[in-house]
């Protein structure tokens, strides 16, 4: 298989058994830098030398017959880095069993372990042992987040309420996002960033006098949420985080489980979170349920390809993250929640999809946040349905690890299908045949990469996405589970294994 090689520039770490260096024609290197990848769970780190080349592997889908079988998909990525952060605030053990191994969480368990609170796998479980708000520690080196918007934003509202100074990194996509959306509370709230920059690297001076606020939330972000009402921990009063659209609410979950005093108020359309600082957490034991993220791309699959019938288990549904199954719905998709159940203080069920022919459907741009990283796969389902499908609001989707508007439409294109993005608003005409045949650039985007693959699993042709890799910074296993339902990859069009 051909490899393209990429620079990895002026990293500091990355682990030794996926460098390729040396490897490789020097003219098929792309100058992107790529931060961690395949970070190891027994967290033993290795550093490399910069300009260290790494390999981008190529990936076809190919039409697949009906797909079959019961499967788990990993644990909630957003669950998964609350769960670390609060246990490292807390006093006592936190014991984690079902957290998400995949690249942007374990780069969030090693930065809190560089803050001192270590955090260690044994058997099933990850333990992090917590040093109660306030109690972390100056980092020797940078903070490296790799692909993570979430690691990055939520540690900035801890680290802002440390006296500390921390140089915070990542890879090219995460160096291109917006920090100013977080940095802007944060700052009014005590926090100095070095030469005023809003993009990584950057240079953060944490306070222990962080003063409480009331912020009124710009953007529909749970990130920005979140960090807020991290940092209101670590001050003396109560601070309010105001938002007109309803984002994902793991945050103010956890943070009353581990014990603090969260108050929720909805008024005239909006709600209002307060948390009382100078909070006390306790270490809990708490179980992660599966991502219903990872999980659209199956359902999808099956909703897709004909004759198919899968059962997700212990899916995570909380109605703040569900968007994407009740459009499914709407569109004629044959999707039950089996079980419906509580765990861990989360509505968690299992998910039954079986095929059935799709149509178009308008989505209203206030239901965005509830299925805000799904909208790609969505817009791949819409290419399968019969009529057009307009999103409305998808400004977001622009500030993602990709500009996902264009390169889903250009994904689409590539595919023979009809879409246009027009402002803030997505329009996709579908057709029960999509052509397929295309290749995908996906952008250093694991959302992009595995929406285009689904769609090679019920295209005429296969489809190709230029890159797989970075589909480990989520769902390291989603190839072998969607083969283990009756997918079928292989390294290029013609050639499925
Ligand atoms: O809080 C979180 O865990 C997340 C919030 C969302 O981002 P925004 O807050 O930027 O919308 C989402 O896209 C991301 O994958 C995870
Ligand atoms: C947007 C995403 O993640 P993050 O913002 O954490 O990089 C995502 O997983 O789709």
């Amino acid at each position: 298989m051909p490899h393209a090689f990429r620079l990895v520039k002026n990293k500091a770490w990355a682990p030794r058994r996926l460098a390729l260096t040396g490897e490789g024609p020097v003219g098929s290197i792309a100058r992107e830098p790529r931060a961690i990848l395949h970070y190891t769970p027994a967290l033993e780190l290795s550093r490399l030398p910069s300009d260290t080349a790494i390999a981008t592997r190529p990936l076809a889908a190919h039409a697949a017959g009906p797909l079959k079988g019961r499967v788990r998909v990993p644990g909630d990525k957003s669950i998964s880095h609350r769960a670390l952060m609060l246990g490292a605030l807390a006093t006592g053990v936190t014991r984690l069993t079902g957290l998400l191994e995949a690249e942007d969480v374990l780069n969030t368990a090693k930065a809190l372990q560089a803050l001192g609170a270590p955090v260690e796998k044994i058997g099933n479980e990850w333990h992090v042992r917590g040093r109660g708000v306030g109690g972390l520690r100056q980092p020797e080196g940078p903070l490296d987040f790799g692909n993570s918007g979430t690691g990055t934003r939520l540690m900035l509202g801890i680290i802002a309420g440390h006296d500390m100074t921390v140089e915070i990194v990542g890879d090219a996509s995460l160096s291109r996002r917006p920090m100013g959306r977080v940095l802007a509370p944060l700052i009014e709230m005590g926090l100095e960033i070095e030469g005023g920059r809003d993009r990584l690297p950057l240079v953060a001076r944490g306070s222990a006098n962080l003063v409480p606020t009331e912020y009124v939330l710009p953007v529909p972000s749970a990130q920005v949420k979140s960090a807020v009402l991290l940092a209101g921990l670590h001050t003396a009063g109560d601070t309010s985080v105001i938002e007109s659209e309803a984002t994902r609410d793991h945050t103010e979950r956890m943070l009353r489980a581990f014990g603090a005093d969260v108050r929720v108020q909805e008024r005239d359309g909006k709600t209002r979170i307060t948390v009382a600082g100078e909070a006390e957490l306790q270490g809990r034991d708490f179980a992660v349920p599966a991502d219903p993220s990872s999980a659209a791309f199956l359902a999808a699959a099956a909703a897709l390809v004909p004759g198919s019938d899968i059962v997700i288990e212990g899916v995570l549904v909380n109605p703040t993250r569900v968007g994407f199954y009740e459009v499914l719905r709407e569109m004629g998709g044959d999707v039950t929640f089996v079980d419906a159940r509580e765990e861990g203080g989360e509505p968690v069920a299992d998910i039954r999809v079986r095929h059935a022919p799709l149509k178009g459907v308008s989505v209203a741009a206030h239901r965005a946040p509830s299925m805000i990283d799904e909208y790609p796969i969505l817009a791949v389902v819409a290419a399968f349905a019969e009529g057009e499908t307009r999103m409305d609001g998808l400004a977001e989707l622009k500030v993602k690890e990709s500009d996902r508007l264009t390169a889903t439409v250009a994904g689409l294109t590539a595919n023979g299908v009809i879409a246009r993005a027009e402002g803030d608003t997505l329009t996709v005409r579908g057709a029960r045949e999509v052509r397929g045949g295309g290749s995908v650039a996906t952008h250093l985007d694991h959302r992009i990469a595995m929406a285009f693959l689904t769609m090679g699993l019920a295209s005429r042709d296969p489809v190709t996405v230029d890159d797989i890799g970075m589909v480990a910074t989520s769902f390291p296993q989603f190839v072998a589970l969607m083969e283990s339902i009756g997918a079928r990859f292989g390294a290029g069009p013609g050639r499925a294994r």
